[in-house]
């Protein structure tokens, strides 16, 4: 099986991160596979939205392998991967068809920001989420900031970047960030549940809804923000806080 598991299951692709094993962290090859399957997707007139989610019960996503990008150490270097990165994330945000995260688990860093790329987030009661990169001396990286700006306050925004805490899917849903929860026990089922009355209207209809959506958030500009912010973060990727921050968490189960 591999790092990414796609399948149409009753109208909605599912685009599953199969890194269990290192609570799904982003690398390479599944940016790879996720530029594959979202053109796949766009084409594909048997799914109506995209759910987006993780493997195994503990993270949905815990952001950047630390371990594959701990070698860029420039800005240039970090630049080229958060560009990637971050125009996947654009494109999911773009994307024509309604997009649903479904956080199994600890959503963290980048996980965040695929998270907030989404036009949905369904969370498993009890996980957590926290835009963490402040603690690495980053910001973020892939775009998440300039997307958070555009689903929730603007102070409640700028309350979970700034302060780098985790907080649980229920605080998510006073602050409109989390849309709605889930029993653990039936994830896939309940959020079809919760889908359903979306996906009793034709494709046509949702996405011309998306489509109005995006002319209100004016698309160049959203991207005009996000690169902006990727290249504050590759520029504070060079800072020896981020790199001894970064061998701190390769170091801790040494
Ligand atoms: C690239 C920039 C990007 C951006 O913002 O644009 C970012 O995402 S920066 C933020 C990067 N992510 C992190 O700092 C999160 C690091 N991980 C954790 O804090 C924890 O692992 C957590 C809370 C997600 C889960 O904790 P738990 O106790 O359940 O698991 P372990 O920490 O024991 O981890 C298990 C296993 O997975 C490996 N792991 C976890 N996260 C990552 C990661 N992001 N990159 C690489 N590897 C990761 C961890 O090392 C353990 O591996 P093992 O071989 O078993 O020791």
């Amino acid at each position: 099986m591999g790092k990414i598991k796609y399948e149409v299951y009753k109208e909605v692709a599912w685009v599953t991160i199969n890194r269990p094993d290192k609570r799904n962290a982003i690398d390479y090859e599944v940016m790879d596979r996720l530029e594959e399957i979202l053109a796949e997707i766009e084409e594909c007139q048997n799914s109506k939205i995209v759910v987006i989610t993780g493997s195994g019960s503990q993270a949905f996503c815990s952001g950047g392998d630390l371990s594959a990008f701990h070698s860029l150490v420039t800005q240039k270097e970090a630049y080229k991967m958060l560009s990637r990165m971050g125009k996947i994330l654009q494109k999911i945000f773009l994307f024509p068809k309604p997009t649903v995260a479904l956080l199994n688990g600890t959503a963290v860093g980048g996980g965040c920001e695929i998270a907030v790329s989404c036009d949905f987030r369904v969370a498993k009661k009890r996980a957590k989420f926290g835009f963490i990169q402040g603690k690495l001396g980053i910001t973020t990286g892939w775009g998440g900031a300039a997307m958070l700006y555009e689903r929730i306050s603007q102070s409640e925004a700028m309350r979970l970047l700034m302060s780098a805490k985790a907080v649980t899917a229920e605080k998510g849903k006073e602050l409109g960030f989390i849309n709605h929860t889930v029993e653990p026990e039936n994830l896939k089922e309940e959020c079809l549940d919760w889908l359903q009355p979306f996906l009793e209207q034709p494709l046509s209809v949702l996405k011309a809804y998306k489509s109005y959506w995006l002319s209100k958030c004016n698309e160049n500009k959203i991207i005009e923000r996000m690169d902006e912010e990727i290249y504050h973060c590759s520029v504070l990727w060079e800072s020896d806080e981020h790199h001894q921050a970064v061998r701190t968490f390769l170091n801790k189960n040494k």
